[in-house]
């Protein structure tokens, strides 16, 4: 049987459950998932080998219509990793009628030049399979697809059977990452998505969209402890009461909930020190958006 190997590009609306799906396929905790739409900010390509494949996963961020600058940005680096895939697996939410959020992204799955494109239904656990039955007859209406199948990444319904799938349409080639490398995103980089993803649980609709993280420095003491620190980004005064909490007790809480993950990230015990502050209108400004590395360019 000849080796297989090439780059799967998920995409589909924010919060259709891509990340989900990226973690489940891993068995672990790369991306980040959160319920808020447009958790998803940085390209991460998680790596899964099976004994005859290896898959370069890429989670995008969420297609939309832009309204910032970050936004636009979030799209052009989505549609360039479309451009590059060799497997394009376009998601749709058993639980959300097929609108034309879904029709605008799939309007540009039937533009790509992928091998092999499949529609995957997520979320199933949570839909009737009447549900499920008319999202399928929706979606097939909206664009090309070779195959497609109906997945709980959360319940680990149909993951195997997803991996399989696209495993035997990639084309044959060698392995792209070592065994043992099974992401290419930086533990900066992941350090700053569990801080995020941490700010957005416990601070909900309140300001997350307004917020970004930087990992400043991972230093490694003799001990065989990190000290990890970290900043969070806001764009008004108001706005880091709220990340700060009453006497401290929201960023504590934030601090706590992401140490856990960066331990097991770094696999030693972890001081993290995060700081908050407020630079206006980050989100506009396109530098701030590169050295955050949001870019479609990074
Ligand atoms: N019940 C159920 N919930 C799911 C499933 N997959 C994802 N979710 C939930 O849906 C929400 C969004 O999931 P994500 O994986 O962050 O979605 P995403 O598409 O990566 O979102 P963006 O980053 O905004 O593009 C989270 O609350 C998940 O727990 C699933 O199979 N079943």
């Amino acid at each position: 049987m000849p080796f297989r190997s090439g780059f799967v590009a998920l995409v589909g609306r924010p919060n259709v459950g891509k990340s989900t799906l990226v973690n489940a396929c891993m068995g672990e905790k790369v991306a980040i998932t959160s319920p808020v739409a447009q958790t998803t900010r940085k390209r991460l390509r998680a790596v899964v080998n099976t004994p005859n494949s290896q898959l370069v996963i890429i989670d995008t961020p969420g297609l939309h219509k832009p309204k910032d600058s970050l936004g636009k940005e979030l799209n052009q680096a989505a549609l360039a990793e479309l451009a590059d895939a060799d497997v394009v697996a376009f998601l749709v939410d058993a639980t959300k009628p097929v609108g034309t959020g879904d029709a605008w992204v799939a309007r540009h799955v039937d533009g790509s030049e992928a091998d092999f494109k499949l529609l995957v239904i997520t979320k199933a656990d949570k839909a009737t399979p009447e549900q499920v039955t008319s999202q399928l007859a929706a979606a097939r209406e909206l664009a090309h697809f070779d195959d497609e199948l109906v997945i709980s990444a959360r319940e680990g319904f149909n993951v195997d059977a997803f991996v399989k799938l696209v495993s035997a349409h990639l084309p044959e080639g060698p392995k792209w990452f070592p065994d043992d490398m099974d992401t290419d995103a930086t533990p900066e980089d992941l350090v700053a998505e569990f801080v995020r993803e941490k700010l957005f649980l416990n601070l909900r609709q309140e300001v997350p969209h307004s917020i970004g993280v930087i990992c400043d420095d991972i230093e490694y003491a003799k001990d065989g402890h990190a000290s990890v620190t970290a900043t969070v980004l806001v764009e008004r005064e108001g706005q880091k009461g709220i990340v700060v909490g009453k006497g401290g007790s929201m960023i504590k809480l934030v601090g706590t909930e992401a140490r856990r993950d960066v331990e097991r990230l770094l696999g030693c015990k972890v001081y993290l020190d995060l700081s908050v502050r407020v630079q206006p209108q980050w989100r506009r400004d396109a530098n701030e958006i590169r050295r955050l590395g949001y870019s479609a360019e990074d």
